[in-house]
């Protein structure tokens, strides 16, 4: 990315300015990392307080790409049930919560409400994501729900929706899957005690856990393999 733009300062020397460069990377490190993160520790403390969908996800990763070789990006699109844990964490637990603030260009009507042209608007994601009249059982983790629905842009929007809508939402949405998909296939996970998994959550921009997730982890077969394979022995 630094590399392309850089070659573009030297055709656009007067956009493409050192301070621009460093502003538009400084807002990919900002905006994409920690999103991507934190989800995954979410996620990761949703499938721990829910072993039977931390089962049924590890039986879909073993048929469909077995256990002889990691996944890959290309495997993604076949892990259905693991896409929609994704989508439910991010239902129940969007990093964003609040999207980020936006203005009216135009006066217009918000639910029923008048709102002048160039009024500030934010949109509560978190609220509209755990309503009971949008979502049947709205607070209780059920990834199933996504089997039948396709989450609807209105009432499931993480990423925004429209113009401003998250740019890195494609890159998220594999990156996650495919992190996910790597740590489920390659470790067994347990919690540390027999408590839930506290899903409190904390303060920050990016919507942390209160409390960090510590997890039990124990590699499974497919790691020696992998791990040997690489050592070439
Ligand atoms: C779980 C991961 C992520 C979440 C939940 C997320 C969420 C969001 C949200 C809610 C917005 C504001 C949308 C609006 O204005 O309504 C946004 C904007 C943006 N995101 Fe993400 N994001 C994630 C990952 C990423 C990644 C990986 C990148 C890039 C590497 C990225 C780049 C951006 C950029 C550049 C914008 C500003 C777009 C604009 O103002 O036109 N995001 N994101």
């Amino acid at each position: 990315m630094i590399d392309h733009l850089l070659s573009l300062q030297t055709s656009q020397s007067e956009y493409y300015t050192d301070q621009i460069i460093k502003r538009l990377i400084q807002v990919l490190v900002f905006a994409g990392i920690d999103t991507s993160a934190v989800t995954l520790e979410w996620a990761m403390s949703n499938l721990l307080n829910n072993p039977d969908t931390l089962k049924k996800a590890r039986a879909e990763l073993d048929s469909e790409i077995g256990e002889e070789k990691l996944i890959d990006e290309s495997d993604i699109s076949k892990l259905h049930y693991r896409q929609n844990i994704s989508l439910e964490t991010l239902r129940l637990y969007p990093v964003t919560p609040l999207l980020v603030p936006h203005m009216a260009s135009e006066e217009c009507t918000i639910g029923g409400y008048d709102v002048p042209s160039k009024t500030s608007v934010i949109v509560n994601a978190w609220a509209i994501h755990k309503d009971p009249k949008l979502w049947d059982d709205a607070t209780n983790f059920k990834p199933e729900r996504f089997e039948i629905e396709e989450g609807d842009a209105y009432k499931l929007m993480p990423f925004g929706i429209g113009g401003r809508a998250c740019l890195g939402a494609a890159l998220a949405q594999r990156t996650i899957n495919l992190a996910l998909g790597s740590l489920i296939q390659c470790f067994e996970w347990e919690r540390v005690d027999e408590a839930e998994v506290n899903m409190t959550e904390g303060n920050g921009m990016t919507m942390p856990k209160a409390v960090p997730l510590e997890v039990i982890c124990r590699a499974r077969p497919i790691m020696n393999k992998v791990l040997y394979e690489s050592l070439d022995v």
